[in-house]
């Protein structure tokens, strides 16, 4: 399949960010003092948890909120019940920052995830100097030895990962490598196209004792209600509520209905 140009350019901007980072020496240790994180056991003594994500754009839809301010959407997202926070960290095509992850990582301490295109395994060092608890790690994006390095070095700095496929194929090499938390994202990053029931598809292939978090384009309390019915054990959910005009009403609207 075709990649789409958009994420061609991602990938590329990606590529040379790395590469300029490491030029300059501009590492990031890891200074957060934070517990060692298990989003397995997370999930699993949750009833179902609720990513709410920060995101001020996307690359097909542009900004997302005239008034877009992270740390406002993170209180009204904590203040409504969010399990855990997303924060898109990608520059040029989100319009993300580490820095807001930093910004929301003082704020509390719900579960993060730095959610970004991870490649190199200096992402996931800033992941965890910025203060996040998780990563996630694209499987249709990484060779299966890639992202066993990715996943082994994750665990190593004691954060979890949320390991995101869309294609079976890219399944099966997730769990070829052995992780424990799988997320089933509904958009196909090669194409960009979305569809709804894509989660629904790929969950019955995916082992009992594998947590699953179902991606992208949901967007009502009916459709949360629906996936934790199916199985899943938690969502993740950026658009819907980035665009809503009172994004943790929406949100509490949602935790209320499960
Ligand atoms: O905004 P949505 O449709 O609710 O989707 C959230 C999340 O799934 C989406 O932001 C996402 C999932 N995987 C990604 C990988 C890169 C960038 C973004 C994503």
């Amino acid at each position: 399949m075709k990649m789409h140009k958009i994420l061609k350019r991602i990938l590329e901007e990606k590529f040379y960010e790395i590469i300029k980072r490491k030029q300059k020496g501009l590492y990031f240790r890891p200074f957060w003092d934070r517990p060692i994180f298990d989003l397995k056991a997370y999930l699993e003594k949750e009833n179902f948890t609720i990513i709410a994500e920060i995101k001020r754009a996307s690359p097909l839809k542009g900004s997302l909120r005239a008034d877009f301010n992270p740390v406002k959407l993170a209180e009204s997202y904590i203040k409504a019940g969010a399990k855990a926070i997303s924060i898109i960290t990608e520059e040029f095509f989100f319009y993300g920052s580490l820095e807001y992850l930093a910004a929301v990582r003082v704020l509390t301490n719900l579960p993060l995830l730095r959610k970004d295109f991870i490649f190199d395994p200096i992402q996931i060092e800033e992941a965890k100097a910025f203060g996040a608890d998780f990563v996630l790690l694209i499987a249709d994006l990484l060779s299966f030895e890639d992202l066993r390095e990715l996943y082994g070095y994750t665990k190593k700095l004691g954060l979890s990962a949320l390991t995101e496929v869309h294609s079976e194929d890219n399944l099966e090499k997730a769990l070829s490598v052995g992780v424990d938390v799988i997320g089933i994202n509904n958009r196909n990053l090669k194409t960009l196209e979305l569809d709804p029931d894509h989660a629904y598809k790929l969950l019955p292939l995916i082992p009992k004792g594998t947590p699953v978090i179902a991606e992208s384009g949901i967007s009502t309390p009916e459709e949360a209600k629906a996936l934790k019915k199916a199985g899943f054990k938690g969502v993740l959910i950026g658009t819907a509520l980035v665009k809503s005009e009172n994004p943790g009403l929406l949100l509490n609207k949602m935790v209320e209905a499960l």
